[in-house]
């Protein structure tokens, strides 16, 4: 049996770009225009010419080689002829392929936010289309606000969409600007557009997240008889965000329902690089990725339940909806209170250390960890500090050195110029092959005096650590009140690219980043001895 063909509109630099937060730069549209191009979307929406120098210089050539580049504008203003419209000139000079107008579609907008009458509007719509069709460009109609507008004026919203059909236009988009309506009444109003005289085949939808079910709605319509979906990378977009097409893409080629009746012109290994570009596309936007992302995010196909686990391992279908590698993602099984042996084996094996289920230091393993976990450890975001415990309690840890003290001052004075100030000190004695090495260091703060001290000087282990980093520090504070737990997490990497993380928890700030930080420092030594962290550059 044929299947349909879906088309995918990416729109993640022009909705894409009205995030709160979000303003790309040329080099960034250029580059984000390409990894849409590359992953097999039909078209990529650039911005809107006309609106700003940077969308204005953006389209002074065609952005893609495959998929169809596309100029974003609104209809004509009332009151002067399409041929002397300056805004549409200005999109019909842009270089591109097609051009999406957005138009009005709910009388309310009409009378309010155009000040126009019905029939003015129609005509803007109609003339608009016709000016595009005759300058050589593909046509759409993003309908705003067209499902509000159906139920507050269900005939005048029809003429709306069937005005840009009838003038020639290849896709009329209904739009849920507001991004306020259900999956059940897209599908029951996308059905009566159908039935209105649009064929599904030229009409696409363009749902925003307001309710969390952009995703759902994009599909709802699908089921109604939409061909075209518009979305965009990670669900960026305006307020909430526009359908997630990293989610949306997965779904339609891996779930049944969809991918036995639909096609899309995403391949097989675009879907299996899905996860890469997803987090390069965070990577961006220099924000760290969802961790809870469907189908992407690193927790997506990771369990803590002992129960999952055990299954989990016997047959992955057992707690996996679809095979990880389908999407470039993979299968984390990790260590926790809420984990049993099982979990334990996987990730030991993942590091390296082979132990049988039935091994009873294995057991206390899992108690250990158990314990810790009680006291304000957390072994799931510490793989390091993980590996170093499973290490000494199933295999070994050299004895690189040993901190016999360490001391931490923090002063607030005011300094030779009368400006109040903060002063960090730290003194560090460390024994190395019996011999006492002392180090004294000033930081921005305690916890940075106190890394500096600790690396200063650690014989003939320091140039083995020169390129140690550490890229985040974390604290939390397990209970109330300045008498509180404080659990800290620090995040390391090296000059070879790996990264781990460390924990440390006491009833002392200092002193739990302490333990994080030797934790780190141990790691590296036996990471540089390849005695650990086979799994820490994944
Ligand atoms: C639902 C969406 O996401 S649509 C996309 C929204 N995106 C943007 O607005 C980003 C880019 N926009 C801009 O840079 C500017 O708004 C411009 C350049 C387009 C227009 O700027 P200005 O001419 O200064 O107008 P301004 O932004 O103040 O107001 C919008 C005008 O467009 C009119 N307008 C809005 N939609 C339409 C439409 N579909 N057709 C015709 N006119 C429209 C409004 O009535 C208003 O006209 P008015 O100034 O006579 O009241
Ligand atoms: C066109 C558009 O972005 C909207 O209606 O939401």
């Amino acid at each position: 049996m044929s299947r349909e063909r879906i088309y995918l509109f990416d729109t993640t630099l022009r909705d894409g770009q009205q995030t709160p937060g979000i303003d790309f730069s040329l080099e960034e549209k250029i580059s984000i225009a390409r990894m849409l191009d590359e992953l097999g979307v039909d078209y990529v929406e650039g911005g809107y010419p006309g609106a700003n120098p940077l969308d204005t210089a953006f389209f002074t050539r065609k952005r893609t080689a495959k998929a169809k580049f596309v100029a974003f504008g609104m209809t004509k203003r009332v009151g002067v002829s399409a041929s002397n419209d300056p805004g549409l000139a200005t999109l019909l000079r842009a270089e591109a392929d097609a051009v999406c107008f957005v138009a009005k579609s709910w009388d309310y907008h009409v009378r309010v936010a155009l000040g126009c009458t019905k029939d003015e509007n129609l005509d803007a719509i109609r003339a608009s289309v016709e000016a595009a069709s005759a300058a050589g460009r593909a046509v759409m109609v993003d309908c705003e606000h067209f499902f509000d507008g159906f139920k507050a004026n269900p005939t005048y919203a029809l003429a709306c969409a069937r005005t840009a059909y009838e003038a020639g236009a290849r896709w009329v988009v209904l739009c849920d600007t507001n991004g306020g309506t259900q999956p059940s009444e897209v599908r029951a109003i996308v059905e009566q557009v159908v039935r209105g005289g649009i064929p599904g085949a030229q009409l696409g939808i363009h749902p925003h997240n307001d309710t969390g079910q952009a995703v759902a709605n994009a599909l709802a319509a699908v089921e109604a008889g939409a061909r075209q979906i518009q979305g965009t990378l990670n669900g960026i977009g305006e307020r909430c965000g526009n359908a997630n097409l990293v989610s949306l893409i997965p779904t339609l080629l891996l779930k049944p329902a969809y991918a036995e009746r639909f096609e899309t012109g995403i391949s097989p290994d675009a879907l299996a690089g899905i996860t890469h570009l997803s987090r390069g596309f965070d990577e961006l936007l220099n924000r760290a990725p969802d961790a809870q992302s469907p189908y992407v995010g690193q927790s997506a196909f990771a369990t803590k339940a002992g129960i999952h686990a055990s299954a989990l391992l016997k047959e992955p279908a057992t707690y996996e909806h679809v095979p990880p590698e389908s999407v470039g993602n993979r299968r984390r099984v990790m260590v926790s209170d809420q984990g049993g042996k099982a979990n334990f084996v996987a990730e030991l094996k993942r590091r390296g250390i082979d132990v049988p289920k039935g091994e009873g230091r294995l057991d206390a393993l899992v108690a250990l960890v158990k314990e810790r976990e009680a006291e304000g450890y957390a072994y799931e975001g510490a793989d390091a500090s993980f590996e170093l415990l499973a290490r000494r309690m199933l295999d070994t840890v050299p004895d690189f050195f040993h901190v016999t003290s360490f001391r931490c001052t923090v002063e607030r004075r005011y300094d030779a110029n009368g400006t109040l100030r903060t002063f960090s000190e730290a003194v560090v004695k460390v024994l190395i092959d019996g011999e006492e090495k002392m180090s004294v260091a000033e930081g921005h703060g305690p916890v940075n005096a106190l890394d500096i001290a600790l690396r200063k000087d650690l014989g003939k282990y320091q140039r083995e650590i020169a390129d140690l980093e550490l890229v985040d520090f974390k604290v939390r504070i397990l209970n109330g009140g300045t008498a509180a737990t404080t659990r800290v997490l620090i995040e390391s990497h090296d000059g070879a690219g790996a990264r781990w993380t460390t924990v440390g928890v006491s009833d002392n700030i200092i002193d739990a980043s302490f333990q994080a930080l030797m934790d780190s420092i141990v790691f590296k030594l036996m990471k540089n001895r390849d005695l650990a962290g086979r799994a820490a550059a994944e």
